[in-house]
């Protein structure tokens, strides 16, 4: 068979030149084939041989190899067609080096990638001595990585050039193969038609694709539009084009201010300003405007949100979250009362509601923990998201924990199939209210804790890390600070959970709001238009109401069951031993059985303690002091148990909410108010 021989310079070069010929001249023509990187063949004699470059003939050992009757062809060589889709894949306009090992190979290459009208590129040659190279970021080169400079992010490799189609004639010609000549263009051509497939595939994917966006872009049901820096139009949806009463087909590539006839909308959508939302009216219809720069302020996008639509999306969500029973029922005008001490504390918890903290309510029974968790969520920027109320008191431990948690598939023997979605995940994006959060197990709390660290949890018997997006509000009527001195309760758990705090008075410290809350249970009850005798509320006031307010509710309600003549007189009032004692869970109606006690009520410790701090104060200032944290905490050396001052801090805390004391930095120090005088002489004999 012919045989010819390959010289070129490089290995990659003589291989892709040997594989590209061997596909075209197969059974034809044999290729020796040598390099010289590689090594030369010794002495050749009588052969065809087809150097790879001119470059390559100027080699001293490459002569050496031409002995007598030789017959040499340059190769002419073009850019290797198979990759030449990785250049049309860069954007028009880039700057790219062309990478080889000299001036004259990158000139030649970048000549024949541009005489292919692959000019889309802006070339800058590249190669070894080049003095004060341009620091481009993407390199074209046919292999030559090694030269490639430090400081490129992008390489795009199109590999070594190729055999044009006259130097592998010339070849033909050579052995005067004139009859497979249309066999062999035809298998040239082929390798050139797969390319050209390749490309119209890609194309035909990028088709559908576009396709597929504007079918989305069109089911979407906002107005979206998307303009250049300059304004012109680049995508413009059909809800768009309903709003504006425009037809989308043929606006794509027309200035904003020649389709939209809104000079308001043009200049808010075309100004650099800052502002990222407006109103606006198309005829009938409103709509929100939002607008979002994209590729780094190239171009800008804009939805148009219609008002009513998202209003009533609004609804159904919040219906739908009625339903599961997850939305916060109270906000702070259900709170009722105006004594200095709830008005307070109403205060204090509005801005407290604004913030992302964790928040703990501290109040005795009844007090209306859950209609300050319920009234904080409904002010705060969570508003719209759920609100679920959860009672440590009320479930047992290993099932709160799952309800808590959640658990995977086959967690323990009685796990619901498939799984359940714990209440922290249910929570998502809303709030959570911990109950009675002194009745958790120290294992709960231990796990609770974590949760407030991480802001995330894992499900029973799961692996995976859920972040959770929740604001925690626990809430306890018990004395956590003495169950951490009991070694029931986790300190660091408490001083997480009360990163903020609310107290809340007891109804016996706001005595002058019985009236306005009776008033308002009669008018929220079936018997609204019952009226009451002055006596009757003269009494309910001077009742202590340990249970608070849901005590004094429950009163109410059972007052007005069994009054008659629409009437409430002192006759419907239970007697006195119904009443909920200090100390006594059970309440009137509301609780179990009722204790039959004649003695007066007990003072509860905590409030013996707050009593003391203030009659501490009062004993201060008295000999001319200052009282403040260090003198308060002095003054209780010699109770049973005396306060550090961090302890004396929380009480004074608790006794401002109340508004029983000012807290003053410097000389004036902490000092008693009105309030707090009188409520130290209406308690004269606290224990100590
Ligand atoms: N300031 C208030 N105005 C109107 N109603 C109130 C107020 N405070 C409490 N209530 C009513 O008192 C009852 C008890 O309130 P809530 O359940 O919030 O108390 P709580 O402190 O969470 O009680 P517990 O510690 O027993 O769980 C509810 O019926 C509530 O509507």
């Amino acid at each position: 068979m012919n045989e010819f021989v390959l010289l070129a310079g490089s290995k990659d070069t003589r291989t892709a030149l040997v594989n590209q010929l061997q596909e075209i001249l197969d059974g034809y023509v044999r290729i020796a084939s040598y390099s010289i990187e590689e090594g030369l063949p010794g002495l050749l004699h009588d052969q065809l041989v087809v150097i790879s470059h001119p470059l390559v003939l100027e080699d001293p050992a490459i002569h050496h190899c031409l002995g007598s009757n030789c017959k040499v062809i340059i190769a002419k060589r073009i850019i290797n067609y198979e990759n030449i889709d990785k250049l049309l894949y860069l954007p028009a306009g880039t700057n790219a080096l062309y990478v080889n090992d000299s001036l004259e190979t990158c000139m030649e290459s970048i000549d024949s990638l541009k005489k292919l009208g692959i000019d889309h590129i802006h070339y800058v040659p590249f190669y070894p001595g080049l003095q004060n190279a341009r620091k481009i970021e993407i390199a074209v080169t046919p292999g030559a990585f090694e030269l490639i400079p430090e400081h490129v992010r992008d390489v795009v490799s199109i590999g070594p050039r190729l055999m044009d189609i006259s130097t592998i004639n010339q070849i033909l010609d050579h052995f005067h193969l004139n009859e497979p000549g249309d066999i062999i263009s035809q298998r040239y051509l082929r390798k050139i038609i797969q390319l050209s497939k390749r490309l119209a595939d890609t194309n035909q994917i990028a088709t559908n694709l576009n396709k597929h966006l504007n079918d989305v872009l069109d089911g979407v049901n906002d107005g979206i539009l998307t303009i250049t820096r300059e304004g012109k139009i680049t995508v413009f949806n059909e809800e768009l084009g309903h709003l504006l009463g425009v037809s989308p087909k043929q606006v794509i590539g027309r200035q904003i201010d020649q389709v939209i006839a809104h000079p308001e909308l043009v200049d808010f959508l075309l100004s650099p300003s800052q502002e990222e939302n407006r109103w606006f009216a198309f005829g009938q219809v409103e709509a929100v405007v939002q607008r979002f720069p994209l590729n780094k302020d190239q171009s800008l996008v804009a939805t148009f949100k219609n008002a009513r639509k998202t209003i009533e999306l609004e609804r159904s969500l919040r219906t739908e979250l009625k339903k599961k029973g997850f939305v916060a029922k109270y906000t702070f005008d259900d709170l009722i009362g105006e004594s200095r001490a709830i008005t307070q504390t109403k205060t204090a918890a509005k801005k407290l509601a604004k913030t992302e903290l964790t928040l703990l309510i501290q109040g005795e029974s009844g007090t209306g923990k859950e209609l300050f968790a319920s009234a904080i969520h409904n002010a705060s920027l969570r508003e719209k998201g759920p609100f679920l109320a959860v009672n440590f008191s009320a479930i047992s431990e290993d099932l709160m924990e799952s309800e808590l948690f959640g658990y995977e598939d086959g967690a323990f023997t009685g796990a619901k199939k498939g799984g359940k979605v714990g209440l922290f995940e249910q929570a998502n994006g809303g709030t959570i209210f911990l109950d009675e959060i002194g009745d958790s197990s120290l294992k709960l709390q231990a796990r609770l804790l974590r949760v407030l660290q991480e802001k995330e949890i894992m499900r029973i018997g799961g692996s995976k890390i859920i972040p959770i997006d929740v604001r925690i509000i626990a809430a306890t009527n018990k004395n956590l600070l003495q169950m951490i001195d009991q070694g029931t309760f986790r300190e660091d758990l408490y001083h997480r959970l009360r990163v903020l705090f609310v107290d809340l008075p007891s109804l016996r410290t706001r005595s002058d709001d019985i009236p306005l809350l009776i008033r308002q249970f009669i008018r929220h009850s079936q018997h609204s238009d019952v009226t009451v005798t002055a006596g009757v509320i003269e009494k309910l006031v001077s009742l202590p109401w340990y249970g608070n307010v849901r005590e004094l509710k429950n009163t109410i309600d059972y007052m007005l069951a069994i009054c008659e003549d629409n009437m409430l007189r002192m006759e419907d009032i239970p007697h006195e031993s119904s009443f909920q004692r200090r100390g006594d869970s059970s309440g009137l109606l509301g609780g179990a059985a009722r204790t039959q006690t004649n003695a007066p009520p007990v003072i509860p410790d905590e409030e013996d303690e707050l009593l003391l701090i203030l009659r501490g104060m009062q004993a201060i200032a008295e000999r001319g002091a200052t009282p403040n944290r260090r003198s308060i905490a002095e003054s209780t050396a010699s109770w049973a148990r005396p306060l550090s001052e961090q302890q004396v801090r929380s009480r004074l805390d608790v006794l401002e909410l109340r508004g029983y004391i000012v807290k003053n930095r410097g000389r004036f120090g902490t000092r008693l108010t009105e309030a707090g005088h009188a409520w130290l002489s209406s308690h004269k004999n606290p224990r100590g």
